[in-house]
């Protein structure tokens, strides 16, 4: 089976240029690949470059060295190497990523917010409205709140609506960073849920978990980050 993300010989330093471009290098040489239906979960302490993968493997981060691929449309694209306009489109129909906080849009309903990835794929208003429902209320939020805007929401609806946004259209390829760490026990179960839904569904999954039991309950790997790491 083709593997539907990958990265070859990945490195990431990051140059500080208000400190006279001192250079902090955070890893180095990573290869891995996430096959459909797989959960790949990264580890390593505290300042290990978790995040900075994550964030290189959306493109959000350029790589140093070496490249992350993803399957899109049955082709491999480069993130590296790739134009705007095609990581644009990667994202829309093939990359999703669940942040920890959420980017709220002024004025915008929560129901518009979750219902909208899948509006730019093509699905009707009342459809996506409809399935944005459902997620939302998978995920316990009351209804009350789906016509506001979330910026005045706690943590824990944040990232239930975040996840939904993230979730909605079943990406095949799902990055997701620490997802339940502002949730209680209930909602950590419903996400547990969804993630094994999504592997399910044949999406490759790679996330940050630091709840031990949430990292057992999803991950079919461990991925340490740590043993990466590039030396000063
Ligand atoms: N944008 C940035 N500019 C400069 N340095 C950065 C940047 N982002 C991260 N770093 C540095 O890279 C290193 C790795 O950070 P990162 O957030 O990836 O670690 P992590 O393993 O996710 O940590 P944690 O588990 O605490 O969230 C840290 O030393 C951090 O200071």
């Amino acid at each position: 089976m083709t593997a539907l993300i990958e990265t070859l010989c990945l490195s990431k330093t990051f140059t500080l240029h208000g400190r006279g471009g001192l250079q902090l290098p955070v890893f180095a040489g990573i290869d891995l690949s996430v096959h459909p239906g797989e959960c790949l979960a990264l580890t390593g302490h505290s300042g290990s470059g978790k995040s900075s993968l994550l964030r290189c493997l959306y493109g959000n981060y350029g790589a140093s060295s070496g490249e992350v691929r993803i399957r899109h449309s049955g082709d491999w694209v480069s993130l590296s190497s790739a134009a705007p306009r095609e990581v644009f489109e990667v994202r829309r129909r093939t990359l999703g990523y669940v942040s920890q906080f959420l980017r709220v849009i002024p004025r915008v309903s929560t129901l518009d917010i979750v219902a909208d990835p899948l509006r730019r794929l093509g699905v009707g208003a009342e459809e996506a409205r409809a399935q944005a429902a459902q997620w939302l209320k998978r995920l316990n939020l009351h209804e009350h709140l789906w016509h506001l805007p979330p910026a005045t929401f706690s943590g824990g609806e944040q990232q239930r609506v975040n996840i939904a946004h993230g979730m909605i259209t079943a990406p095949p390829v799902l990055l997701l960073d620490e997802p339940t760490a502002s949730l209680d026990a209930d909602n950590r179960h419903v996400v547990v849920e969804l993630i094994h839904a999504a592997r399910a569904q044949g999406s490759a999954i790679v996330g940050i978990f630091h709840d031990d039991e949430v990292r057992a309950a999803v991950a079919t790997r461990c991925f340490d980050v740590e043993q990466h790491r590039n030396p000063v």
